[in-house]
């Protein structure tokens, strides 16, 4: 086979473990999405502030201490920063 030829079939199999990874990665992420919504729940119902910095600071400490890597733990912080953005606005929508 030309050089060409198995760049592009190794390129493709990454991006088949990729595209498989990533519907793993939106299942999770729908399923945090519906745990954020009960959450939001009990809080609209007790009356308590959907933003809550302690407890944000408490997820960014807990996913830094299992970040296996190669992610350094500040990179790993921002995608949680956006993730737990996009959370605490679905909980403000209703
Ligand atoms: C989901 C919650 O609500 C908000 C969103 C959080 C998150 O997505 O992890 C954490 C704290 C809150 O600001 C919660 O209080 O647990």
């Amino acid at each position: 086979m030309s050089e060409t030829g198995s760049t592009e079939l190794e390129l493709a199999d990454w991006r088949t473990k990729i595209d498989a990874i990533d519907e793993q990665i939106v299942k999770l992420i729908s399923e945090r999405a519906a745990a954020a919504t009960a959450i939001g729940e009990i809080k609209h119902r007790s009356g308590l502030a959907v933003y809550e910095p302690q407890r944000e600071q408490n997820v960014f400490d807990h996913v830094k201490r299992v970040n296996p890597g190669p992610l350094p733990d500040q990179e790993m912080q921002h995608i949680y920063e956006r993730l737990i953005d996009v959370m605490r606005s679905l909980q403000k929508k209703r």
